[in-house]
């Protein structure tokens, strides 16, 4: 029986895939897997027992994934799985930053039915003040050309827009998918001095933390539209406040309300509603649990961010998984205890990926002595977490 402890609201086709005579869902002593979406695990404790963490969506900010893989501990994302939610919020956003029809809404919500001047009438002389532009024909910078990123520069094009893209890491499966009319930038720089729109599609790690700075804005046209579907933290607020309030950016629209930014002006806010859709969700949950339970039960690992992808069929009778430091003599010291206890190796696996490691290693007999193995094992410096796994087919 596994253990599942959820944070916040995951769709019942992700939960549906825990089957009630394996799992427990809920359940907050001692859980094998965690499930969650942007709860901030940062401020939590996590107890020994978790095995993994599953995140059903894609930033993983809100989730520590370096203490985490320093005890070994596998965290998943899922994707792409909500990308086309995202994109079309973007693209949704593309108009309204054009087209002024929120305060024009809003403004038409105040008109007055009065005998004197008919509605009509007031909406034809008053409508002069929401004249917009339009986005064909318009310079449209991308940065990161990810799983969202490419299908909004794809979209764009297809609307009219002179798409021009930068992500300097970008996938090879991505760059079979981004259109060839969409064009590439070398560095930022380029889509910060020639784009009418700008969108950022990159995760939030060190590197990417305020690339939208005083000095970024300095470069960029004036009047310029700035979308951010990323997180909050991509922009400097300080700089975009001075920017928007010398019209140098004529406005921003963020999925990332935060108190500062409800207070600005040309500022608007949606909160935090980019996979808010329920094929998004559905999507994400049903990945997300999918891949946590086949870790929980075979130990194979597919979509984490922290550790190898590693799939060996679970054909034998049981299995041994090392989650170790990607460091030489690992695999050698692991067999030579295997060995002590004579447990004859039928098939192995080893991968790696940055600094950790992850090794398969499945017998043709049941583990006997699993305890003990597990101790001898996690004496070996560099091995952080190791699982004996019996195969009940
Ligand atoms: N608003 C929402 O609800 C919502 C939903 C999904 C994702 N997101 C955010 O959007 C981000 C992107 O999502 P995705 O699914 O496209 O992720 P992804 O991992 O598929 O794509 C991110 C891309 O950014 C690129 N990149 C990384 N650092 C870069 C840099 N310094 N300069 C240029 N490119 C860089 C990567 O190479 C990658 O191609 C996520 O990390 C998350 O923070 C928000
Ligand atoms: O990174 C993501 O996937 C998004 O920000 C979605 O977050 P949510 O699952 O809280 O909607």
């Amino acid at each position: 029986m596994f253990k599942i402890k959820t944070y916040n609201s995951i769709a019942p086709k992700g939960l549906q895939v825990f089957e009630n005579n394996s799992y427990m869902l809920n359940e907050s002593d001692n859980p094998d897997g965690i499930l969650l979406r942007s709860f901030n695990l940062h401020d939590e404790s996590i107890a020994q027992s978790v095995k993994a963490i599953a995140r059903a969506g894609v930033g993983v900010n809100n989730i520590p994934v370096k203490e985490l893989s320093d005890q070994g501990v596998v965290v998943f994302n899922t994707p792409g799985a909500n990308a086309n939610a995202v994109k079309e919020l973007v693209l949704l956003s593309l108009f309204v930053s054009s087209r002024n029809f929120l305060p024009a809404i809003e403004w038409t919500n105040t008109l007055k039915i009065d005998n004197s001047t008919s509605i009509p009438s007031q909406v034809e002389s008053g409508k002069k003040q929401f004249v917009g532009n339009e986005i064909r024909g318009k310079r449209f910078g991308v940065i990161g050309v990810g799983a969202i990123g490419v299908l909004v520069a794809n979209d764009a094009l297809a609307l009219g827009m002179d798409v021009v893209a930068y992500d300097p890491f970008i996938s090879v499966n991505t760059a079979w998918q981004l259109s060839s009319n969409v064009q590439r930038a070398h560095n930022m720089d380029e889509i910060f001095s020639t784009c009418d729109y700008i969108t950022l599609h990159v995760p939030l790690t060190d590197k990417t933390r305020n690339i939208i700075d005083e000095a970024a804005i300095g470069k960029m046209k004036t009047g310029v539209r700035l979308l951010n579907f990323s997180r909050a933290e991509l922009v400097n607020v300080e700089h975009l406040q001075d920017a928007l309030e010398k019209e140098k950016i004529s406005n921003y629209i963020t999925d990332f309300p935060t108190e500062k930014l409800l207070k600005m002006k040309n500022v608007i806010t949606i909160p935090h509603l980019g996979a808010s859709t329920v094929e998004a969700e559905e999507n994400c949950a049903f990945m997300a649990a999918s891949t946590l339970k086949q870790y929980l039960e075979t130990g194979n690992i597919q979509h984490s961010v922290n550790f190898p992808n590693v799939y060996l069929p679970f054909t034998r009778l049981s299995r041994v998984t090392v989650a170790h430091k990607n460091i030489p003599n690992m695999v050698g010291q692991i067999t030579a205890v295997l060995a002590q206890y004579e447990m004859n190796i039928a098939n192995m696996l080893n991968s790696s990926k940055d600094l950790w490691a992850y090794t398969i290693i499945d017998l043709d007999s049941k583990a006997e002595h699993k305890d003990s193995i597990i101790q001898k094992l996690l004496t070996i410096d560099g091995i952080k977490k190791v699982r004996i796994i019996e195969n009940e087919r």
